[in-house]
């Protein structure tokens, strides 16, 4: 293995990938929900995987884990082959859907115990134990689950996809209805995960957690519109953006959105963001709305929220075009 071979904290990277799929196609009656999908995850990465409800999210992770067959292209998870060889998947993949159940009137130790029951585990004790350990639920595996915070909860559903010890973590929306705090300390868990090697993909709706990942891919109606590092998604479009402060912000937005330059406006809270490809013209819009007015204007750099925004509208208007 060459040094280039080597992660920021020196450990070795597996060659290969831990996600390799290419052209993914999924249809549901006369909708075709994921449209040419392929994409790479890399041994030891958090990848995210973003797009609006709908967008074909979980489709694409049920097809990647062997849990769903589909209609064309091909792939391999794990080094196993997409198709063929579904069971393996099973057993080296921690799948956490959108929706664990758990019992509430068990504790944390005798639901991750029931769980490796039903997975017919060998040395269940220690599987539970190690769980616990790894996840930082020890001191609490004797509270009753009905009363734990969603946070711990979510961190609960965590070890319970962790209790075989995968390879590879497929997460759909985990920290959904969560807490900041609770989430914050959640995407702590999954970044030491990943610095033992773990792979994690992980699809979300916040940006925080957008912000958090190795890599992202961004889906909408089924089509993967973007795909690279945070700053790689932001530097593909090409976008600059302006932040204006003032008051009357909505019918300021209607305003500039008229004016040649200014492909977007969005109000986030008190400020409103106006983004375009044409720099000289959207700067030029800039000075001429602000002229006259009590309003701060700044450049600032454009974020994902404004590139995923641009990117799903853009979408949409070829969606129309082309039905
Ligand atoms: N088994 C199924 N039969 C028919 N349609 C389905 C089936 N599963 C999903 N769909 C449809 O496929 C589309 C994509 O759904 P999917 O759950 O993959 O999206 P998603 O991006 O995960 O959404 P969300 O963010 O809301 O979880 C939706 O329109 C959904 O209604």
């Amino acid at each position: 293995m060459s040094t280039t071979d080597l992660r920021d904290d020196g450990r070795a990277i597996e060659p290969g990938y831990a996600i390799d799929v290419q052209k993914l196609n999924k249809r549901f009656g006369d909708k075709h929900v994921v449209n040419d999908v392929s994409l790479r995850v890399a041994h030891g990465e958090i990848f995210g995987f973003l797009g609006p409800n709908g967008s074909g999210k979980t489709t694409s992770i049920r097809m990647m884990c062997g849990l769903l067959t589909p209609d064309s292209g091909s792939g391999t998870c794990l080094g196993y082959d997409i198709r063929r060889d579904s069971e393996q998947i099973k057993r080296n993949v921690g799948y956490m859907t959108q929706r664990f159940s758990y019992w509430e009137d068990l504790t944390i130790r005798e639901n991750l115990d029931f769980v490796a029951r039903i997975y017919e585990m060998p040395n269940r004790r220690e599987a539970v134990d190690r769980a616990l350990e790894s996840l930082g639920l020890a001191s609490r595996a004797s509270q009753l689950t009905g009363a734990l915070s969603g946070g711990w909860k979510q961190r609960l559903a965590l070890a319970a996809c962790m209790l075989h010890e995968p390879k590879l973590l497929l997460l759909d929306e985990p920290t959904a209805g969560v807490d900041p705090n609770a989430r914050r300390d959640f995407w702590e868990e999954l970044h030491r995960l990943a610095a033992r090697g773990i792979s994690v993909l992980v699809s979300t709706h916040y940006m925080d957690e957008a912000e958090r990942c190795h890599k992202l891919a961004y889906i909408a109606y089924g089509k993967l519109l973007a795909q690279g590092s945070a700053a790689d998604i932001i530097a593909s479009q090409d976008l600059q953006t302006w932040a204006i402060h003032g008051e009357q912000l909505t019918a300021l937005s209607t305003q500039l959105r008229a004016m040649p330059g200014v492909d977007q406006t969005v109000v986030f809270g008190s400020v409103l963001h106006a983004s375009g490809r044409d720099h000289a013209a959207l700067a030029a819009a800039i000075e001429r709305v602000s002229a006259g007015r009590s309003l701060r204007t700044e450049r600032i750099g454009t974020g994902l929220e404004d590139v995923f925004i641009y990117l799903m509208s853009h979408v949409a208007d070829n969606y129309g075009a082309a039905s």
